[in-house]
């Protein structure tokens, strides 16, 4: 396995020597182990099956680990780490259809105990941050599919969190607006100082979004590869295009064809 991208610096999250067995007998993840630095990038890259989804919802204490030990800022997931510290973006929007933008933007503050009055500066700021200020009072049914995920990336921010944690947020949209909310995604990690784990199929976003991609396998699902990928941010129009880029796309491609056994290449 190759050094990750490290700087030293304590790192956020923990992850020692992990299983995750369902009661079904399925080994989601086997003998996972991971430091991740605060203020990193991480996509976790692999075939259908292999864990990812698992090992994000166990870093975000929705699901137990069944050996070995997650710490998220010094303490095990959902417990004193703050529900604030750590948000959740899920492929589907999951908006509520009867609530204005606004108010599903407001929800995980009033949840939080928030009056409107006083949240009403963080959601209006928010909002604009991700170029939807003249929606605050539309209704999901009249939005796009991107700007449901906006909406989505919104909500996940508005309490600032410290980690936040994106399950294949973009698989189901377009390639242009795939890439503007890439893009948009970069700028908010920036701006607000976050780690990003990011669960994606693909080694193109991957390659894109992250400074470090880690691969895993399935059957049983495990880590296989630690990539640091080169390249600074902002990153530039044009980074698609860069010599660097390619490199690493192909060094992860590879890294990825060796976790398909003959079963996923034939279909
Ligand atoms: N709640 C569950 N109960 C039983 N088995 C599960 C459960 N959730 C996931 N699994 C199984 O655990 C394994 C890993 O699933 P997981 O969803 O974590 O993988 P994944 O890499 O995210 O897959 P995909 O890319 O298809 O979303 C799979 O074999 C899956 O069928």
């Amino acid at each position: 396995m190759r050094a990750a991208a490290t700087t030293g610096s304590q790192p956020l999250i923990e992850i020692k020597n992990v299983y995750k067995q369902y009661g079904t007998g399925i080994v989601a993840v086997s003998d996972m182990s991971l430091s991740i630095e605060d203020g990193q990038f991480v996509s976790f890259l692999g075939p259908s099956g292999c864990g990812k989804s698992t090992a994000l919802r166990m870093i975000a204490g929705l699901s137990e680990v069944s050996a070995g030990s997650i710490t998220v800022n010094g303490h095990a997931p959902g417990s004193s780490s703050g529900p604030q510290d750590v948000a959740f973006v899920f492929q589907e929007p999951t908006l509520m259809p009867w609530a204005s933008v606004f108010d599903n933007v407001y929800l995980p503050l009033r949840l939080g105990g928030m009056s409107r009055a006083q949240a009403a500066p963080r959601v209006e700021e928010v909002l604009a941050q991700v170029g939807l200020s003249k929606f605050a009072k539309a209704y999901p049914r009249e939005l796009s599919g991107g700007m449901k995920m906006r909406v989505s990336i919104a909500r996940a921010i508005v309490t600032k969190p410290r980690l936040l944690l994106m399950d294949e947020p973009f698989a189901a949209l377009d390639e242009m607006t795939r890439f503007k909310l890439n893009n948009d995604v970069l700028r908010l990690w920036q701006e607000h100082g976050l780690t990003v784990i990011f669960v994606t199929h693909s080694v193109y976003e991957s390659v894109y979004l992250s400074n470090r991609v880690v691969v895993m396998a399935a059957r049983p699902g495990r880590v296989v590869d630690d990539i640091a990928i080169p390249g600074s941010y902002p990153r530039a129009d044009n980074f698609r295009a860069t010599r660097e880029y390619t490199e690493s796309c192909e060094i992860v491609s590879d890294a990825l064809n060796q976790t398909l056994g003959n079963d996923d290449i034939n279909h």
